[in-house]
């Protein structure tokens, strides 16, 4: 491995949560430095994101994702970074309409039409419901909330709180609070584990409460299809735009997930180390 002096990146953002993307092929970036990956990341003394992502080859699929959170660490999958790498893939000619690329939680489908992007999530197996939350996987672990008068909640505050609570502490969670807007319409806000902030939009993450509004709304009407049990769209305003989530719920099984929204490149640079 030849270590670098000079890294080209780009940077991306999906819905307002923003990554430094990297043309990783030849692998020589090191994915121990946690330093440096924090430090791309910071707002002050870096590039500034939420995360960092390196485009690798994969021997499976058309490339592989390798995800960082803010904080430096390798993280769990991520939904708005998967759309992002996505629209990158595309830039850099590496497929051109439909593509299968592979991440930690394993192989998504995904698309690209008109700078939107479609992403295949993993299945959805079991969902934990408690009183006033819901606890499930979409890729990365999702503690969902519904409360009133979201705009002017604490999500930091109480995001944290849940965070670093007494079950959580260890691993983390991601924390989401939802409120109700209209028929499949949800607004959610997030406080993500990794950056250890809210951030404008989580692509796993609305993920988990347009599955959880299956369970918590029951006036919610799906459409029936053939074999695959019923099918929802659910649209989902955050504070970088609008997302939406289509999924099948057969029970407590959720199948053919797939996170919908806008990707696009902000800026390109060269980081001298
Ligand atoms: N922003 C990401 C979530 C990253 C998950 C990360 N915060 C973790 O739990 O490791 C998303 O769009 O899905």
């Amino acid at each position: 491995m030849t270590p670098l002096t000079k890294i080209f990146f780009e940077k991306y953002q999906g819905t307002g949560n923003d990554f430094v993307m990297i043309d990783d092929r030849k692998e020589q970036f090191d994915t121990n430095n946690n330093e440096l990956v924090a430090r791309l990341c910071h707002r002050r003394f870096g590039i500034g994101a939420d995360g960092l992502i390196l485009l690798r080859n994969d021997e499976k699929a058309d490339f592989k994702m390798v995800y960082f959170n803010a904080d430096g660490k390798e993280g769990s999958m991520c939904g708005n970074g998967g759309r992002c790498i996505v629209a990158f893939a595309h830039s850099l000619g590496i497929f051109k309409d439909q593509t299968v690329f592979n991440a930690v939680d394993g192989l998504h489908e995904a698309s690209i039409t008109n700078g939107i992007v479609s992403l295949k999530m993993k299945d959805v197996d079991t969902v934990e419901q408690e009183k006033d939350f819901y606890f499930l996987d979409t890729g990365s672990p999702h503690y969902v909330s519904y409360v009133e008068n979201l705009a002017n909640f604490d999500v930091f505050g109480q995001g944290k709180a849940i965070r670093y609570n007494d079950r959580f502490r260890e691993k983390g969670t991601n924390v989401n609070f939802v409120q109700r807007v209209g028929d499949k319409h949800l607004f959610v806000r997030t406080y993500e584990r990794g950056v250890e902030d809210e951030t404008l939009s989580c692509g796993t993450g609305v993920t988990a409460c347009a599955i959880a509004e299956s369970l918590a709304n029951p006036t919610m009407n799906g459409i029936s299809s053939l074999g695959l049990g019923v099918g929802f769209e659910v649209k989902i305003k955050v504070m970088g735009g609008e997302l939406a989530v289509a999924y099948h719920k057969n029970g407590l099984h959720f199948t053919n997930i797939y996170l919908k929204g806008k990707a696009e490149k902000v800026f390109e640079g060269t980081i001298q180390l």
